[in-house]
């Protein structure tokens, strides 16, 4: 398998405040990958840091390196719209633009110039599928995207993602403000994807993180305590601040 990001003594800093310490990690390509750790440890900033979201954070200060495909993100000539397209994000709060499901799908590639109608319809049916909605929107695919339930949002938004085409796909607490039902939607959706794409996801569920991850990756204080296959973080962590966590000491 093939290491498709890689972070190198990555730490952050908002204002003098140190959010990130020196996290070295690693991703191979395909499968999920969970993010744990104890409210404020760092995890959301840390996801965020790998398609340069934190750049919109005024007095953030970024030391080491996050690599995409061999080269530097956060060197000058990176072009920020085109590594967001790459590497895709999906928030906690579902957040589709106030058009109709269609235009929220395509808007990337109309973003990016696609005019041609049927590579747009093609686009949106493939997207849909993919994130496991298009059965319910198929015949309101111009019905405002707002009007769905929050999950079906979350899906459009998926989709949205999905349109242009990302290596990796970035989900903070991508379930958390949906209701069980939907959110074990998107949990077999992730799980369809995983096949297909590299998922980096946040998450305060570590039922879910055991359920859908592959790889689960602990943190605490804004450094990496301990990252390695789902099973044997959950089963036999190495460290002992891992054991404290999942075996709900703190947190
Ligand atoms: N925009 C910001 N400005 C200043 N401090 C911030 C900002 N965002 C996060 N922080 C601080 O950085 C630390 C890490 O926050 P972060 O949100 O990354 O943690 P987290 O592990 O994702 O937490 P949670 O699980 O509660 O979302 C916290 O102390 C938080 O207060």
């Amino acid at each position: 398998m093939s290491t498709i990001l890689t972070t190198e003594n990555l730490s952050l800093f908002y204002g003098k405040k140190q959010a990130l310490k020196g996290v070295n990690m690693s991703f191979d390509e395909k499968g999920i990958t969970a993010l744990i750790g104890p409210s404020g440890c760092g995890k959301s900033t840390f996801l965020r840091c790998l398609n340069r979201m934190n750049d919109l954070i005024p007095n953030v200060t970024i030391t080491g390196e996050v690599n995409f495909n061999q080269s530097n993100i956060y060197a000058p000539t990176t072009d920020t719209v085109k590594l967001r397209k790459e590497i895709g994000m999906v928030f906690q709060q579902p957040n589709p633009f106030p058009f109709s499901i269609y235009e929220n799908v395509v808007y990337g590639l109309r973003l990016a110039g696609v005019r041609d109608k049927e590579t747009l319809d093609a686009a949106v049916e493939k997207s849909l599928k993919q994130a496991a909605i298009w059965d319910e929107v198929k015949d309101r695919l111009h019905v405002n995207a707002l009007a769905l339930s929050g999950g079906q949002q979350q899906r459009v938004c998926i989709a949205r993602v999905l349109a242009v085409e990302p290596d990796i796909i970035l989900l903070d607490e991508a379930t958390s403000a949906l209701d069980p039902i939907s959110s074990h939607t998107i949990e077999m959706t992730l799980l369809n994807l995983r096949h297909d794409y590299t998922i980096i996801t946040v998450t305060h569920n570590m039922q879910q993180a055991s359920r859908i991850s592959d790889r689960t990756a602990f943190f605490l204080n804004g450094e990496l305590i301990e990252v390695n296959e789902t099973k044997q973080i959950f089963m036999n962590p190495v460290k002992q601040e891992t054991n404290d966590y999942i075996s709900g000491r703190f947190g």
